[in-house]
């Protein structure tokens, strides 16, 4: 009898006579490793900061799109190296197909793309915000899944889609109380490493790994990569080479060290004179060391990070313009960004300007005095109802001081009682739970009530 739970609890108690009851073992009640819950109010703050996502990204102009979470397992088999799909979330499902949850999204969106054989109009400019997941052993006790905000503008080969991201992205910080004295955002183009290898005689095969391995740099020193970097088939030579371009932070220092006329550095210089016109410069730096550990990357990347923190990345993203091919799709320049939702919550949430979410923040909570007038109470809730209002309707008979308490706990505006001497001169009582002052409101006059105390 009773469910699992209330079984265990007397199993429990019963403890003495339970030889022969099986003991049964009570259901763990936490979320997966790695995930999380999200009760009300934890919801409350996650929707107010995907509504803050959405917001930006119609205001740009981009429309929004979703995929399954799972996903071939042959989306992300790329053999770079990368952190993302080292730690997949992988798995053979019951038809014996080889599956994964998805990591990131952009995999997704290029299948999407090809999908449509050039019947998409390009460009096309679309975001998404999807849950992603990695499978990491629990040595760190990170978290197996996000959400990421994903900003993507496909067919268009100039540094303007770019520009627009980056100015999507500031839009986004300030709209959220941040200034660029908080966040900057790292701007670099992997074309210069690919001039430097390409005049180095390195062959292009080797690009996209020595790129992930550089990204390595920010966290583990050179000569733990050094060997990884001659694996590949660097020549010490080239190592050197790379590592002096790679700690340039003016695009006039790194170009005295490139050859002359470097298309990646006339790119760059273009992409900051934008950000000059969209107001944004004081935010973009130039900064050589930033390649980003995503692979599929081949020209301009970029990286918010928070200037007074650990300098941790709130999110990134750059140029892909060999995404599709490499699914045997046509050659269409792409460019986006990554948003996660973690490091910005933290960020805000330091800076105290995270909104609270504690209540529940509905409009009007009604309640009968006494339950001969529930009746009364569901006609009145219903006519605010009809006038738009969020009503919460008290379901049972509770004593006004529990109503109130309720009431204010959830940040409420207004109370209408029910009460039986009102009721009988066809009477509520309305209590402005902000001020605390009470009237009566004739029934008759509670739409009217309601459009004028809510007309703001
Ligand atoms: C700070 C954080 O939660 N990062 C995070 C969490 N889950 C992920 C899952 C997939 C890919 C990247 C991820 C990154």
């Amino acid at each position: 009898d009773g469910d699992l739970l209330s079984r265990t609890a007397d199993a429990a108690v019963d403890g003495r006579k339970s030889t022969t009851a099986a003991a049964v073992v009570a259901l763990d009640s936490n979320p997966p490793k790695g995930t999380r819950d999200f009760y009300p109010p934890d919801m409350r703050l996650r929707s107010w900061l995907f509504d803050q996502w959405r917001s930006v990204a119609s205001l740009y102009g981009f429309s929004e799109y979703d995929a399954p979470v799972l996903e071939s397992e042959s989306l992300y088999t790329r053999k770079a190296g990368e952190e993302v799909t080292g730690q997949l979330y992988n798995f053979v499902d019951k038809g014996g197909r080889n599956v994964a949850l998805r990591p990131e999204m952009t995999p997704s969106l290029a299948r999407m793309v090809m999908a449509k054989k050039g019947g998409l109009p390009l460009p096309l400019k679309w975001f998404s915000i999807p849950q992603c997941w990695r499978y990491e052993r629990m040595t760190r006790g990170r978290r197996r899944e996000h959400y990421q905000w994903n900003m993507d503008v496909w067919g268009v080969s100039g540094i303007e889609a770019e520009a627009e991201l980056l100015s999507a992205m500031v839009t986004f910080f300030v709209r959220v109380g941040l200034t660029s004295d908080d966040v900057g955002i790292k701007v670099n183009s992997r074309g210069v490493i690919a001039e430097v290898l390409a005049e180095l005689g390195v062959p292009e095969d080797k690009f996209a790994s020595t790129c992930v391995l550089v990204d390595k740099l920010e966290k583990v020193p050179l000569d733990e990569i050094r060997e990884d970097l001659e694996a590949l088939g660097l020549e010490r030579s080239t190592i050197e080479r790379l590592t002096s371009v790679l700690t340039n932070t003016s695009i006039e220092s790194i170009s005295g060290v490139l050859p002359p006329g470097s298309r990646a550095i006339e790119q760059l210089s273009a992409l900051l004179d934008l950000c000059d016109a969209y107001g944004i410069r004081d935010w973009v730096t130039f900064d050589a060391s930033v390649v980003r550990g995503l692979a599929y990357y081949t020209g301009v990347v970029f990286e918010a990070f928070d200037r007074r923190g650990a300098l941790r990345a709130i999110a990134g993203g750059g140029r892909y313009d060999r995404l599709l091919e490499t699914f045997g799709g046509e050659p269409t320049p792409a460019a986006g960004f990554g948003f996660g939702d973690a490091v910005i919550v933290e960020l805000l949430r330091e800076r105290n300007i995270l909104p609270s979410f504690e209540g529940s923040g509905f409009d009007i909570v009604v309640f009968a005095m006494g339950s001969d007038l529930y009746r009364a109470a569901v006609e009145v809730a219903s006519v605010l109802r009809a006038e738009g209002r969020t009503v919460d309707l008290i379901l049972e008979d509770k004593k006004a001081k529990w109503v109130f308490k309720h009431a204010s706990r959830n940040e409420a505006g207004y109370c209408v009682i029910v009460a039986e001497a009102e009721y009988e001169n066809g009477e509520v009582v309305v209590k402005d739970l902000s001020v605390g002052e009470q009237r009566t409101v004739k029934i008759g006059a509670l739409g009217d009530w309601a459009k004028e105390a809510f007309q703001s």
